[in-house]
């Protein structure tokens, strides 16, 4: 059992959309302490809107997002989506990195020794310490993700938030950041959207399907009937040396209102 001091976000009830499009219906969900929690869904099913809504950036219309901050640290990290990026603005790496700091930079402006020099820590932890003063332009995708990782991680987050963090293109970094992932859940929850369900079912400890409101599994195995019942299609894709998982577009004949 949970103890209800564990929770850290809650969603009640929630319903919401843009302008007067509904995306998402009845949706509850709880963020725990050590919850490790995998978002699937198909394309356009409402990953991303879930993601907004926790993190703020998207008002419901009706039902409340409830954040149960405790202490002085922050409450989320957030990854976003690689297209989410601009990749134009003039910002160096460890500008980007301090910039998750934002709220806590200093009165005159300024970041504190301590604090680059975390920044500094965790860019020496995922390889990119040498690449500090170029701009982000100058960056492959797997070296902004890194960096982009780093931003979310550098206010020690009691829950991170990652937006499909395999679609930056970077194999060689994917195996070492589903471990890192491992270990950083450890001492802070995880959310993770992804399209990939091998992924998903070797690293993450539930599982919720988005698809025009939210199913939520107790377990991060997740057979293809199930799937089939929750209205969440998947085609098996071959890309490199393994056979993926991979859930499908919907069609418009496919679009549901039931609750999962
Ligand atoms: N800013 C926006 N304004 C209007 N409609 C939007 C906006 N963002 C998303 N939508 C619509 O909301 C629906 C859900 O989009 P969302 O990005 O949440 O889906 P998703 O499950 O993350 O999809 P994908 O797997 O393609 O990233 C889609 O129909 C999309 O067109």
């Amino acid at each position: 059992m949970t103890n209800p001091t564990d929770k850290l976000i809650e969603l009640v009830n929630v319903t919401a959309g843009y302008g007067k499009n509904i995306v998402l219906r009845n949706v509850n969900l709880t963020i725990n302490t050590n919850d490790f929690i995998g978002i699937i869904g198909p394309n356009g099913g409402g990953k991303t809107t879930l993601i907004k809504l926790l993190i703020g950036q998207l008002k419901p219309f009706t039902g409340e997002v409830i954040y149960h901050t405790k202490g002085n640290g922050s409450l989320i990290g957030y990854l976003p989506q690689a297209s989410q990026i601009d990749k134009n603005f003039p910002i160096s790496v460890r500008e980007v990195v301090l910039s998750g700091l934002l709220e806590k930079k200093g009165i005159f402006g300024g970041y504190s020794r301590q604090q680059k020099s975390v920044a500094l820590d965790l860019m020496k932890q995922v390889g990119i310490a040498n690449l500090q003063n170029k701009s982000i332009g100058q960056l492959s995708g797997g070296q902004l993700q890194r960096a982009l990782l780093c931003r979310a991680l550098i206010s020690d987050p009691q829950v991170l938030i990652l937006d499909e963090p395999n679609t930056y293109v970077d194999s060689n970094f994917e195996g070492e950041l589903y471990e890192m992932l491992r270990k950083l859940n450890e001492r802070m929850a995880i959310v993770m959207v992804s399209h990939d369900l091998g992924t998903i079912t070797s690293y993450v400890k539930t599982i919720a399907c988005v698809n025009g409101t939210l199913f939520y599994h107790q377990s991060n195995q997740i057979t293809n009937e199930q799937l089939a019942a929750y209205n969440c299609p998947i085609q098996i894709i071959a890309h490199g040396p393994v056979p993926h998982t991979v859930l499908l577009d919907h069609g418009k004949e496919n679009q549901h209102n039931h609750n999962h």
